[in-house]
């Protein structure tokens, strides 16, 4: 077993870790850390999820910051806000004793307090590709002093590489990546849990200039692409008992002090789900994109402060999100892309911890929860718990009640309305 200090982290920064309890690198972190920062090497990163791959990008770029702190050194693009904010805050709390000066710039917040904040030249920008972007492209007169700086970086990291590397932010991470120092002038860390051919391309063509390091494929792990410490867990039930099922399972003495997080595939139906538990006095919160940013922040807050111990999202928050405590995660719909679901499942069992992912299969579900095994490569066992079917009809009625009340406050608010007018705009937040 390796120390920090002995894949070349300087004292001070191995101080910083062993303040936050982290003493012994992972295999991902053993593994990259002397790469980038001994060979000057590019990275393609591939560990599953809460396997520390935040650490294994951001401890060698911090660790060469610090040799001469000065100036624009890195910047790290994510999909999400709260995941943006999240390691803007591992940043700031690792560089603490250095004074570092991280900026976070992410869509929903103030545009012209990030722009002052720009100018008060960072060391580090966290972002997301569309605001980024839009502060490039603006004319604005800091615009070329933004460009001066992205012009001379270090670092850029792509976390949840293979997000962002789809379509969905093409052209955004193609402005940014106009105004960066030449490939051959910057070192380009990827990392996600779900590595695909797109980010293994990159390297193409360049092989001697990257470490690549697949967790997934080495020989000292156990071939799976699903924590060990993570149960996988699926039951069958028709479409329409699915709320009373969630409310039974959830306040099941098995789970009722758990902290959960529930996926669902659209915002109509986390605003329901909300809505309906909250009324059967559950401490829920949510969180999608329709919300207004700081909404978003507030709940994620909640949540992450255990004031609300149920959260329901889409897969706003399904990638990158760290909430220790997080106990199980329901699929209360099954997401269509297999990879979805690994990020999902891998809100819990993080670092080491044991969690439960409990996935609700309709029989329209089939063929989805097929694909999702054949990607995982291993079956989800039947959720056995015996459930007395008198206990569950009575909370049918309950839960029915409070689910048409629910529905008829979203009508009668035009949670609907604003939905189909707020489509396009949604589309550019997923972006921003
Ligand atoms: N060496 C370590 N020892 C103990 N805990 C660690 C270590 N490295 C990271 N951690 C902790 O493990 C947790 C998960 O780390 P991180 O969020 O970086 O996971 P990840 O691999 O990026 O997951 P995901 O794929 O879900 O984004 C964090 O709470 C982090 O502080």
């Amino acid at each position: 077993m390796s120390s920090f200090k002995q894949l070349g982290l300087p004292n001070w920064l191995a101080d910083s870790l062993n303040a936050m309890r982290i003493t012994t690198p992972t295999e991902i972190q053993r593994h990259c850390i002397p790469e980038i920062l001994l060979n000057g090497k590019n990275c393609i990163g591939g560990a599953k999820t809460g396997s520390g791959k935040t650490i294994a990008f951001a401890t060698p770029m911090l660790s060469q910051w610090s040799k001469d702190p000065s100036g624009l050194f890195g910047l790290v693009l994510t999909p999400t806000r709260e995941l943006a904010q999240q390691i803007a805050e591992q940043f700031v709390a690792l560089g603490a004793n250095m004074n570092i000066r991280v900026s976070l710039i992410v869509g929903g917040e103030n545009y012209i307090k990030q722009n002052i904040e720009l100018s008060s030249k960072p060391h580090f920008i966290i972002a997301t590709p569309g605001r980024l972007a839009h502060h490039i492209i603006n004319d604005d007169p800091l615009t070329t002093n933004l460009i001066n700086s992205l012009q001379r970086l270090k670092f850029l990291v792509l976390d949840e590489a293979d997000f962002l590397l789809t379509e969905t932010f093409a052209s955004d991470l193609q402005t940014i990546i106009k105004v960066l120092p030449q490939k051959n002038k910057r070192q380009t860390l990827l990392f996600t849990a779900t590595i695909t051919d797109q980010v293994k391309s990159l390297s193409s063509g360049d092989t001697e200039k990257f470490f690549t390091y697949e967790i997934n494929n080495s020989k000292d792990n156990d071939g799976s692409i699903i924590p060990s410490t993570l149960s996988l867990y699926y039951i069958m039930i028709p479409e329409h008992v699915k709320e009373a099922y969630l409310y039974h399972i959830i306040t099941s003495t098995q789970y009722l002090e758990s902290t959960i997080i529930i996926f669902c595939n659209r915002t109509h139906i986390v605003e329901m789900l909300r809505r309906t538990l909250y009324k059967l006095d559950i401490r829920v919160t949510s969180l999608h994109s329709q919300m207004p940013q700081q909404e978003r922040t507030n709940s994620l807050h909640r949540f992450r402060a255990n004031v609300a111990r149920v959260l329901i999202a889409t897969d706003v928050a399904s990638r990158g999100l760290d909430i220790p405590q997080v106990g199980m995660v329901i699929n209360y719909d099954i997401p269509m892309d297999p990879d979805t679901f690994i990020h999902r499942s891998g809100r819990t069992a993080r670092a080491g911890k044991n969690g439960d992912s409990l996935s609700f299969v309709t029989p329209k579900d089939v063929n989805r929860i097929i694909a999702i095994e054949d990607r995982i490569g291993m079956k989800m066992t039947e959720f056995n718990q015996i459930y007395d079917t008198a206990v569950i009809k009575k909370s049918l009625n309950k839960v029915t009640r409070a689910k048409r009340e629910s529905i008829m406050m979203m009508e009668k608010e035009g949670f609907g309305e604003r939905r189909s007018n707020q489509r396009s705009k949604n589309n550019k937040s997923l972006r921003s």
